[in-house]
């Protein structure tokens, strides 16, 4: 087949169109606030006064200011440092405490309005006392996990990197302060099995205020996430809440942000044409942040990495890749580089992921149900063929008839290239990642038969299954979205897409996945207390690691995912939970 990459050109949407920086001109850039780039000078210091251990360079762009910026710069550039730029450890407590307020202080607890300990109906089919009592005990964390922002935010916006949003929010959990934008999806799940419907649009409302004031989702709510969004699930929120509640004023008001989304996605560099050699055009999308210096988030470390790198050219485009990787929400991962043993070719933004082109076909499915219950029968037309085109584009482009799998596409050029290409099978990227498994997710795919079982069996040679669940990719690199590390969403999308399906032994492998993901998630918890945002899928109770951040608990999307495991397949009253059946 020929495929021939038409240039990814296009124009930048309004809210975004700020001119490139720098003399490599690889797309556009956001431009970031000085309260931010201070912050990043604040981090600096703390790393070369406090050293590495346990050091967390996101702590430091947390921070609110006690006083107006200029007065914290002077005060900042008075202390005294030695030769390497660190300050003595008392003069630099004595300064963080005169000028900053603690990372989260400016994001309240909120209590839930629609939390009870118990709420009528919640998960029948979990029957074992053992297991109702521990759910119960992860239902009850969405109160710890509920905040709002606090009024100072509104007041003096200068002084935070937090944004202002109209309502409350869950966040992850840990250093995860902020609402996260993907992560919100399977918060939601879990707050629909805990029948916390206000908490759950309430989030929605947010996600919504962000697209109606910067043109998409953010990746988070901070200042520094401005310049890129998170897998596009909004759509998917608003579609299941509707599904429960029944709710009309909210599919009408999200609507109109839904198409905002779908054009921010579908234009400008996000957006790439792939044509094939029997002059089918296919549009596809990438991940593509706005962004070409460090993460503010972890600039120190992204520093010590782009310092193998020769000419600021190539760091500006290796800084573009971390923080498009972070757009994907799998940071960090040998998926996105050419070279599984040198981070330094990350190059996601010359891949054609298979997961994001299959939200956007979900979002674009998704609009035409909700234009559908709304009337808007113009939208449902349009949104049809686009969701036919994409479906088209993805058969093409990922499909891999002999592996059953839909694999990811590397484009060989970048931004602004007009050369056509020959379409090769080496282009698709062979490796095994549950996000090549992610399309059975949909509908659209669970529903046919001969895909399910092709997927299924190739899914069940694939490697990727552990005794404790779904394992990320085969490659043991030390990075988090990696072998042998678990995550939340991807085993709820597998096992959805599976038990939906009309195949028995596509259900029974779905509610077998499912089960040894409850069983960690619950010895996990009983020995150590907490709820984890990533599991190691080798040894069931363990938690996962590796990555740029110590492991983190809390944790918003691994709650919701089982609560929503439990809501689905239940627990019967004889079966014990824990680790090889054995009770704890
Ligand atoms: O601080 C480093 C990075 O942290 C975030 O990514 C990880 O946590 C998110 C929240 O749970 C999750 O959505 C993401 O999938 C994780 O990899 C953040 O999203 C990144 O932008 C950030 O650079």
């Amino acid at each position: 087949m020929l495929h021939c990459l038409v240039s990814a050109s296009g124009t930048v949407p309004k809210a975004m169109s700020k001119p490139a920086t720098g003399n490599f001109d690889r797309g556009p850039v956001i431009p970031t606030t000085p309260l931010v780039t201070f912050l990043e000078h604040v981090q600096e210091t703390a790393l070369a006064t406090f050293g590495q251990k346990d050091f967390d360079p996101k702590l430091y762009v947390d921070l609110s200011l006690k006083s107006n910026l200029s007065t914290t710069v002077t005060a900042f550039h008075k202390l005294p440092r030695n030769a390497t730029g660190s300050v003595s450890i008392p003069d630099f407590k004595e300064f963080m405490h005169e000028y900053f307020d603690g990372a989260g202080n400016d994001l309240v607890y909120a209590e839930p309005p629609d939390f009870v300990p118990e709420p009528d109906g919640f998960l029948p089919k979990v029957k074992n006392p053992q297991v109702r009592a521990w759910a119960l005990e992860v239902h009850a964390l969405w109160k710890n996990l509920s905040r709002r922002v606090s009024c100072s935010v509104s007041e003096r916006p200068e002084f935070h990197t937090l944004l202002p949003l109209p309502g409350p929010v869950v966040i992850p959990g840990s250093r995860f302060r902020e609402v996260y934008y993907w992560d919100s999806y399977w918060v939601i799940r879990g707050l629909l099995a805990s029948k916390m419907y206000k908490t759950a649009k309430a989030i929605v409302t947010n996600l919504i205020y962000l697209i109606d004031t910067y043109g998409y989702v953010l990746n988070g709510a901070r200042a520094y996430y401005t310049n890129r969004s998170q897998p596009p699930l909004l759509s998917a929120m608003v579609y299941d809440i509707y599904n429960r509640t029944g709710d009309l004023d909210l599919v009408k008001k999200a609507l109109p942000a839904l198409l905002k989304e779908h054009q921010f996605w579908n234009s400008g560099i996000h957006k790439v044409n792939v044509q094939d050699n029997r002059g089918r055009n296919h549009t596809l999308s990438r991940y593509y942040a706005m962004w070409n210096k460090p993460r503010p988030e972890s600039s120190t470390t992204d520093k010590v990495h782009a310092s193998k790198l020769l000419n600021a050219s190539e760091k500006e485009q290796f800084y573009r890749e971390l923080a498009s990787v972070a757009e994907s929400g799998w940071d960090f991962s040998t998926r996105w580089m050419r070279n599984t043993s040198d981070f330094t070719t990350l190059a996601i933004t010359s891949i054609l992921p298979v997961d994001l082109n299959i939200f956007i076909l979900k979002m674009e499915l998704d609009i035409v149900s909700m234009a559908q219950i709304v009337g808007d029968n113009k939208t449902v037309e349009s949104f049809l063929k686009s969701a036919q085109a994409r479906k088209e584009a993805i058969d093409s482009v990922f499909w891999n008839e002999e592996n059953g799998q839909w694999l990811d596409y590397w484009i060989s050029n970048g931004t602004g290239s007009q050369e056509c290409q020959r379409w090769k099978a080496s282009n698709q990227n062979n490796n095994a990642f549950a996000s090549n498994f992610v399309p059975i997710w949909i509908d659209l795919f669970n529903s046919d038969t001969c895909i399910v079982e092709k997927v299924r069996k190739s899914f069940q040679s694939s490697g990727l299954l552990g005794a404790a669940g779904i394992a990320t990719s085969l490659t043991r690199s030390e990075e988090q979205w990696d072998f042998p590390n678990g995550w939340a969403p991807l085993q709820h999308m597998i096992v959805e897409g599976l038990g939906k399906s009309g195949s028995q032994e596509a259900k029974s492998m779905a509610q077998d996945i499912a089960m040894r993901w409850i069983n960690t998630n619950y010895v996990a918890y009983k020995e150590t207390g907490a709820m984890h945002e990533k599991y190691n899928v080798e040894k069931c109770g363990d938690i996962g690691g590796g990555g740029e951040y110590i492991p983190q608990t809390g944790f918003g999307w691994s709650n919701g995912v089982v609560l929503a495991f439990l809501e689905e397949f239940g627990w019967p009253a004889d079966l014990k939970i824990g680790c090889n059946g054995v009770l704890l």
